[in-house]
């Protein structure tokens, strides 16, 4: 029995009521119409409890089922005709209470997951039609030719709900609800679901995590529920795009690389993918805003490219991304926030190895904040690096940057048998050289860790925090491909972000930058802050960070000559061998948001013997090593160029790769 038109109204009510639970006119209409031959075209029974028969139907349509054939007005054809609309059904909501006999939802909304996402397309409603649309649905539908205008409520961008409902039997139900799904969406296995969300938050929380939100991990449950509803049946088909409820042009980069725990990985074609155990690549939300044809909408809503977190939850803020210069789009890669160990890279955190002298076990409190200073401030002279307002010492950063700019020959150290040298020598199968061409003797900081019986608010744990700096990472005009920047004011000495990276060896990072020759990006850095500590390093005891396939934000910040507004300095928190660090990166300077962030290399441009050739800067700055040579070379005086070099070269004459990327 088809719906007449004097029903205009109640569908209409009904319509707007199951809309706050994403469901579509057509759907409730589909139900509607079954509902009304059941209950003999009686609205009282559907409208009662706050639709609630409507809302099982939809719902839970195995129980409907039960009830229609209680009903007896179930006869064969229209039961297919009910399978066929469940399949074309946009979603499904799992029934999480089985069994349960009444329910009111009184919808206990967790919000939205994509808040952002949802603000951004506010503002694109101010002039298009949609905002007319928009009012429409916000307005009481309550005109009798409703029905026609039903047919289009307004999908809302797609984002994802939890809302809890109690029955009168005491049963409490968890109900997640996805308004707008992806083409495709289907329900994913929970087990699945819990799995993913469970690993996440075990990496976060690992040693020091203190704040835990429920509703957070909730509301990450049922993004993860989304997400993982995308990759069960959209491997190799179309790319869902749960924000934009766009189609994006192509299917993003491969799943190959081994995984040993679920990773966001933000791929080539913008999308955040999803690695889990699933092996296959899972591909999550895009927020890719299409230009705005009327150029007075908010300058938002004009942006090429927007992801609003690349770090998909594993950092405490979110780091967005943002290209408007021009189409390029993120090199793949899988964001992790701490390094990872590869292979035969041995970094073993053994506590029993980290003596009292190490740590502070008998500590209370804030360690920074007592009368003596801690076991910890041994490596700084008896004084804390950080101040109680948590930024660096002035002296402690005057040192280090001194030692980065201005090395004097004691802030060397010069390898017996290097192991830089050492894997050039295997790789010409010759024998060793021992041509050690020095490495910086840094000063590290010393965190108070695990072992220490200090609070975990202890001031002295600062970079084992994570970011706390409102970040983004941007496309740089001047041609240097993307950068970082700050969205806020970063006082001098503030730390930003440490250099994540798969963690590995010497003799690793040369083979895998053997087999990549002709890669456009890579992101190594050499942990040899210290290689003075012992004369002679075992291969795997000379460490490496390489950022090119896993790392975090800071392998997007760009080289600056001389005046660059952080230094790199080695942070000792888990390791006291020092083979193993954090390198860290502190502001020099007050920084004004939205200024890019940078760091000196230490690239010799004038070393042309170096295997791979530098890029061409274009860092800005009036000490610019390059523009300087370049003048040089203009008027043939390379008189100075040794001494130069000689004050210049830190790290790269001992980098197996420089830092390029093809201009
Ligand atoms: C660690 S990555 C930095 C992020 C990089 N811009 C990107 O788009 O991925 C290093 C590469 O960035 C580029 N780069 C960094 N600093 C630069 C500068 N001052 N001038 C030109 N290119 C620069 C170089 O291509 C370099 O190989």
């Amino acid at each position: 029995m088809a719906p007449s038109k004097g029903n205009g109204v109640k569908i209409s009510k009904a319509c707007k009521a199951m809309n706050r639970f994403g469901v579509s006119a057509g759907t409730v209409k589909a139900s509607l119409k079954r509902l009304l031959k059941v209950y003999q075209n009686n609205w009282a029974y559907i409208e009662d409890d706050d639709y609630k028969v409507l809302l099982d139907d939809i719902f839970e349509p195995k129980k409907m089922e039960m009830v229609r054939h209680e009903f007896k007005l179930i006869d064969e054809s229209e039961e297919d005709e009910d399978e066929e609309e469940e399949e074309t059904r946009p979603f499904k909501r799992k029934s999480l209470l089985s069994g349960e006999t009444t329910c009111s939802i009184y919808a206990a909304s967790l919000g939205n997951v994509c808040e952002n996402r949802e603000e951004l397309l506010d503002l694109d409603y101010n002039n298009t039609d949609k905002k007319a649309r928009k009012i429409e649905d916000e307005n009481d539908n309550d005109n009798d030719n409703d029905e026609n205008e039903n047919e289009d409520v307004s999908p809302s961008p797609c984002s994802s709900e939890i809302h809890i409902a109690s029955s009168s039997n005491g049963n409490v139900k968890l109900a997640f609800s996805i308004r707008m799904p992806p083409p495709g969406f289907s329900i994913p296995n929970l087990d699945v679901v819990m799995k993913h969300v469970e690993d996440v938050y075990r990496e976060k929380s690992q040693g020091f995590e203190t704040g835990f939100s429920l509703a957070q991990f909730l509301k990450d449950l049922c993004q993860c529920f989304l997400e993982q509803g995308n990759v069960l049946d959209h491997v190799g088909n179309k790319i869902p795009s749960f924000d934009s409820c766009k189609e994006p042009e192509k299917q993003v980069g491969s799943a190959n690389d081994p995984i040993k725990s679920p990773r966001f990985v933000v791929s080539s074609d913008f999308d955040h993918c999803f690695n889990g155990n699933l092996t296959k690549q899972q591909i999550v939300g895009v927020d890719e805003l299409s230009s705005s044809k009327d150029q007075s909408t908010a300058d938002v809503c004009s942006k090429h490219y927007w992801v609003a977190d690349i770090t998909r939850g594993l950092e405490k803020q979110e780091i967005s991304v943002v290209n408007e210069v021009d189409d390029e789009k993120l090199p793949t890669f899988t964001y992790i926030h701490t390094n990872e160990n590869y292979n035969t890279a041995n970094v073993k955190f053994v506590l029993a190895r980290i003596s009292d002298d190490n740590s502070c076990p008998n500590c209370f409190g804030d360690c920074l904040s007592s009368e003596v200073p801690c076991a910890c401030a041994v490596e700084t002279g008896g004084e804390f690096a950080y101040t109680t307002k948590g930024s660096i010492d002035e002296n402690f950063l005057k040192k280090s940057i001194d030692i980065t700019l201005k090395p004097t020959k004691t802030d060397y150290f010069y390898c017996e048998s290097c192991p830089l040298e050492r894997i050039k020598d295997k790789k010409k199968n010759q024998s060793q050289s021992g041509s050690c061409k020095g490495h910086l003797v840094r000063k590290f900081i010393k965190e108070c860790w695990y072992k220490c019986g200090c609070d975990f608010n202890c001031r002295n744990r600062v970079v084992q925090r994570g970011i706390q700096a409102k970040l983004q990472v941007f496309m740089t005009p001047e041609g240097k491909g993307w950068g970082l920047r700050t969205l806020e004011n970063l006082p001098k000495g503030t730390f930003v972000c440490e250099y994540v990276g798969e963690i590995v060896t010497n003799s690793e990072l040369f083979e895998r930058n053997e087999l990549n020759k002709n890669e456009q990006h890579t992101y190594p850095v050499l942990l040899d802050a210290d290689w003075s500590s012992e004369g002679f390093l075992k291969d795997e005891e000379a460490l490496c960070l390489d950022a090119t396939s896993f790392g975090n934000v800071a392998r997007f910040i760009n080289h600056r000559c001389v005046d660059a507004n952080m230094v790199e300095i080695p942070v000792e928190v888990e390791s006291p061998d020092h083979h193993y660090y954090h390198h860290a990166f502190f502001t020099t300077r007050d920084v004004k948001a939205m200024e890019e962030l940078t760091w000196d290399y230490g690239i010799d441009f004038d070393d042309d013997s170096h295997p791979v050739k530098a890029f061409v800067c274009k860092c800005g700055s009036k000490s610019c090593k390059a523009v300087k040579r370049k003048k040089r070379d203009a008027v043939g005086d390379r008189s100075n160029c040794k001494d130069k070099a000689v004050a210049v070269d830190t790290k790269a004459k001992k980098l197996l790769v420089v830092l390029r990327r093809n201009s």
